[in-house]
């Protein structure tokens, strides 16, 4: 692709190579690339437009909101509801599906998202992105309901993120592999800056909240334990370890330089009767068709996560994704 080419010029020339396109899909894209450009202003201008702080209510999950949260779900709404290409939509911030008003027209495609991803990094000005995922609506429902959102993760059209960092990226792939964006202020537009986007199959870096470490399971114990050990434990090679707690920052670091990202299950989780603390749909199945997309690999410990069948709107999962190798590593380590 060549240099300075934009994302909407990117997306139609996809969407001209594939047969039976009906200008659908990349208008659908289109708007989800302004949402993000109007989230993006407001992260930038965080105080000065009184974006800070909690909002004061919780959501499903029983997080306390921030206003970011609250605004960036009703943007990314009112960006992608009007035009006719989605039958419904499912985000984080709301506890069941959202309707397409009766006043617009309906269309073929749903969409799950996490309007702003790294909540907690808000008010202290580090990394923030927002998160999605386009599946095809089954036939004709009229009135989309929940399960018609539980498809898994290899039913999925597209997905992508945006990094709200001291850029504005936007990385998508619509199972072509995955390509970087970055918007260029000056014109208002995103711009091709990381095509062709790969994961190293190996990797001397890892990602942990390392505070649950009492509560992880044996087999992650184990592969942090030979990462710390270094030189001297039977890796026989120091890890350097990194935690920006936004999930999106994480991945975007991941495909840039390589690296395993873990949250797994763990017993503090298990004791609340929870499946992991990342959300299947629009969470772990967009990270992890991009991480796929790009070479890598993403587990649950012992299963692909893309295969998972989802059981529920806001169902969670341990995910652990990055380099193709240290990922098969510590999926033995979960098998063995
Ligand atoms: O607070 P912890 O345990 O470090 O968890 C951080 C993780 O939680 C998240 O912030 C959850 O996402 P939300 O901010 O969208 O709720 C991830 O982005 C991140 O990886
Ligand atoms: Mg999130
Ligand atoms: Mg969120």
């Amino acid at each position: 692709m060549e240099h300075g080419t934009t994302i909407t010029q990117f997306i139609s020339e996809e969407q001209r190579r594939s047969a039976g396109a009906t200008g659908e899909f990349t208008a659908l894209l289109n708007d989800i690339v302004t949402a993000c450009k109007m989230i993006s202003n407001q992260v930038n201008h965080g105080a000065l437009v009184g974006a800070l702080g909690s909002a004061g209510s919780e959501n499903v999950q029983g997080e306390t909101q921030k206003k970011l949260d609250v605004l960036s779900n009703e943007i990314f709404i009112q960006c992608n509801e009007w035009a006719g290409h989605l039958a419904a939509m499912a985000s984080e911030e709301m506890d069941d599906v959202y309707q397409i008003p009766s006043e617009y027209p309906r269309g073929k495609y749903l969409i799950t998202f996490d309007p702003l991803d790294g909540s907690s990094n808000i008010d202290v000005n580090v990394s923030v992105g927002t998160i999605f995922s386009i599946l095809r609506c089954p036939g004709g429902a009229e009135q989309p309901g929940v399960r018609d959102f539980l498809q898994a993760g290899t039913q999925q059209v597209a997905a992508g993120y945006a990094l709200y960092g001291p850029s504005t990226m936007l990385v998508l792939t619509t199972g072509n592999g995955v390509n970087g964006f970055t918007l260029d202020q000056n014109i208002g537009e995103f711009i091709i800056t990381h095509p062709s986007m790969s994961i190293p199959a190996d990797t001397r870096e890892f990602a942990i909240n390392a505070s649950n470490m009492r509560f992880w399971e044996s087999p992650v114990k184990r592969y942090v334990d030979e990462c710390l050990a270094g030189k001297e434990g039977p890796r026989g090679e120091d890890f350097n370890m990194r935690w920006i707690a936004s999930m999106v920052a994480e991945v975007h670091r991941i495909l840039t330089r390589g690296g395993v990202f873990l949250y797994p299950l763990d017993s503090k989780m298990k004791d609340k009767g929870q499946g992991g603390k990342l959300r299947l749909l629009y969470e772990a199945n967009p990270m992890s068709f991009i991480v796929e997309q790009a070479g890598g690999g993403s587990i649950t410990g012992a299963e692909r996560i893309m295969d998972l069948q989802p059981e529920s709107l806001h169902q969670r999962v341990p995910v652990i994704l990055g380099s193709r190798n240290e990922v098969e590593r510590i999926q033995r380590y979960h098998t063995e």
